[in-house]
């Protein structure tokens, strides 16, 4: 608004308020109680069209149109059901299992097999509709085997727990557990020994049971497989150091997409701006915990879904000089370039990240964001 029309709005509103009321009845409006209050949603789109604008440059218009749009969802596979029928369903409404696919894509050494590249988690299988399709899943339904289908997610939030490569017979720990879809996708490898999951939020961990109810069997869930915390993840590296093969770190974010919609539980709620600027820090320090948790030599996958370099490149840098600087410990990032290749047709890749890679939202492939990031604990 130009100056002079700022100050003839607050001439008229001191007109209403005072002109010609006796002095003892004057009122002072009083805004934060009775304005309804800038919808954090707004907040948040005013604070990364500052910040996003400067960061991607031309790519962020593209990003934002995207980001306000409906997104697109995979359907995780439930290898505890009958996977093969349910896979012959999602087919017939001509979805593809973008992991098996890629894979499949991938050249044969001399007349062999395809086989899953080194270090990317086994038996995973998420369909997609292709790009430009925007058709939607139906709800997931209950098996014949009394379990649930599919678990509906954003597709690249398996990019993670595939970049975590485990292995038949890994101790995982994932720190920030809750609701609980990389948790379950975790399991659905057939390779955790045991799982650790945990979430600070005892709410939260509630919803990770239930989802755990609906998707995995009794004996699985029940016997020392799996194993459900609610603790403060900072605290892991002195409560089991030293202590997993593979430790995924989803922290806590500014969940770019849910902040553009959702008005509940939105972290640019006036009253959460010390928690938005301390940040960084949290996300540094439940990061330095997981790689403390880890046996040397293991691995670790940080992961964000918000597009901040603050919170994705710089908190890795972060974490890892602190380890190198107050533990002596050498992590070492990894590269995970070939997944960018891998996954090209399904997912839109951030081509400049300088560590780790990043999903970003497009129109004709609406997934993400989500950054990902798997580091080497060195022995
Ligand atoms: C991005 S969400 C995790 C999503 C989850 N991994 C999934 O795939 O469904 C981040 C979680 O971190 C949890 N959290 C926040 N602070 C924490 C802390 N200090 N220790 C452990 N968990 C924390 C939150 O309660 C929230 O559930």
């Amino acid at each position: 608004m130009a100056a002079p029309v700022v100050r003839g709005v607050r001439k008229l509103l001191k007109l209403v308020n005072f002109t010609r009321v006796p002095r003892r009845h004057r009122y002072k409006k009083k805004w934060a109680t009775t304005e309804p209050e800038f919808p954090a949603s707004r907040l948040a789109l005013q604070n990364f069209d500052m910040t996003y604008s400067v960061q991607y440059g031309d790519l962020w218009p593209s990003i934002r149109v995207s980001l306000l749009s409906e997104q697109k969802y995979g359907a995780l596979v439930n290898n505890f059901a009958a996977w093969d029928n349910v896979s012959a369903k999602l087919e017939q409404l001509s979805a593809k299992d973008f992991v098996n696919e890629a894979i499949s894509c991938q050249e044969p050494e001399s007349g062999l097999s395809p086989v899953p590249p080194p270090n990317c988690s086994p038996n995973l299988r998420c369909f997609t509709f292709s790009r430009g399709d925007v058709s939607r899943f139906p709800p997931a339904r209950l098996g014949s085997l009394g379990l649930m289908e599919y678990y509906l997610m954003d597709a690249a939030s398996l990019l993670p727990v595939l970049a975590l490569g485990l292995q038949p017979g890994d101790t995982v720990l994932d720190l920030c557990a809750a609701p609980g879809g990389k948790t379950l996708a975790l399991l659905q490898t057939g390779c955790c020994r045991n799982l650790a999951a945990n979430d600070l939020s005892t709410s939260r961990t509630g919803r990770l049971q239930k989802v755990l109810h609906s998707y995995v069997p009794q004996d699985i869930r029940k016997g020392n497989q799996v194993r459900i915390t609610s603790w403060d993840g900072r605290k892991w590296g002195e409560l089991e150091g030293d202590t997993y093969d593979r430790v995924l770190v989803d922290v806590p974010c500014t969940t770019d997409r849910h902040s553009l919609h959702e008005e509940e539980n939105n972290l640019f709620q006036r009253s959460r701006k010390k928690e938005r600027q301390t940040l960084p820090m949290l996300q540094v320090q439940l990061l330095a915990a997981g790689l403390l948790a880890t046996k040397p030599g293991g691995h670790v996958v940080y992961c964000t879904c918000s597009l901040s370099h603050l919170q994705n490149e710089y908190v890795v840098q972060g974490a890892i000089e602190l380890l190198a600087n107050q533990y002596s410990i050498k992590v070492q990032v990894e590269d995970l370039s070939h997944f960018r290749k891998l996954f090209m047709d399904t997912f839109c890749f951030f081509p400049s990240c300088q560590v780790g890679e990043l999903v970003i939202p497009n129109l004709m492939a609406n997934f993400g964001p989500m950054y990902f990031c798997k580091m080497h604990r060195l022995p």
